[in-house]
């Protein structure tokens, strides 16, 4: 079975108390709720990564602590930024790159997402490559070629060992945060149905088949388990409905009950 990634991005949230806080409710809730099979990851703000990682570590919970941005070069005048060698001593194994939070107010583009990726893969860090389309661009109807396309420069010049380290997460801007509209599980697994075709185009089809395609964009607990029918959708990426610890676990409990004691 592949595993079935699950995780949450606190975006800039949680001082180090609640981060403490978050930790300890899973510490308590998490082994009881979970299976093998799921890969849990949390991607706190850059200050808490190092606490949350240690928790884990101590904690001997199996969940991967990750980065929300870094900068590409090795180090220099640039000044605010945070490089991939800096990171991985923080115990971040993940790093996020291209969220649209960040396309939007940052101004990155796809190639500077390419450079950071290649930079990342050098320090041992695995990207999670977030790529989506706009309202507008669902409109005019070009989402699969639109986010095809963010994925490919995205990815371009990995070899097979590198891009076989790299997750990608479909998340619609449309249906992202407090205003966002889910997609529905339909519409969802149709673009990850176009990705997959890609990436089996660019990397060859084993590779291709083998590359986490997560969702995300208003998954919550009664939406978790129907997006994870879908062929291609191999994970989710949650925001707000994962910020409480409980919540999180909630959605873990929900997928552990449906996909893991069914197949028993
Ligand atoms: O941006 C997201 C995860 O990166 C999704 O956020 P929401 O789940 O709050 O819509």
């Amino acid at each position: 079975m592949k595993p079935i990634w699950l995780g949450t991005s606190w975006k800039m949230n949680k001082p180090l108390s609640e981060a403490r806080a978050w930790c300890e409710t899973l510490a308590q809730r998490l082994p009881d709720v979970i299976h093998p099979a799921i890969q849990p990851f949390v991607i706190p703000p850059f200050t808490a990564i190092q606490l949350v990682s240690r928790y884990m570590q101590q904690h001997q919970l199996p969940c991967l602590t990750g980065a929300q941005n870094m900068h590409e070069a090795e180090n220099g005048a640039w000044t605010g930024e945070i490089s991939a060698a800096m990171l991985a001593e923080t115990g971040a194994t993940l790093v996020e790159l291209g969220h649209s939070e960040r396309r939007g107010a940052f101004n990155e583009t796809d190639a500077a997402i390419n450079k950071k990726v290649h930079s990342a893969l050098r320090h041992g860090l695995r990207p999670l490559v977030c790529i989506g389309d706009s309202a507008d661009e669902k409109r005019w109807q070009v989402s699969r070629e639109t986010v095809v396309r963010q994925m490919k420069i995205a990815l371009h010049g990995l070899s097979e060992q590198q891009v076989l380290q790299t997750l990608v997460a479909y998340e619609p801007v449309w249906a992202i945060g407090e205003h966002g509209i889910p997609a529905t599980p339909e519409q969802a697994g149709e673009i990850h149905h176009a990705l997959r075709q890609a990436l089996c185009e660019t990397f060859g089809v084993e590779t291709g088949q083998r590359i986490p395609l997560l969702y995300g964009g208003s998954v919550n607990r009664l939406n978790a388990v129907e997006l994870l029918h879908q062929d291609d959708i191999d994970g989710l990426f949650i925001g707000r409905a994962a910020w409480d610890a409980n919540g999180y676990c909630d959605i873990v409990q929900r997928v552990t009950q449906e996909f893991i004691l069914q197949a028993q």
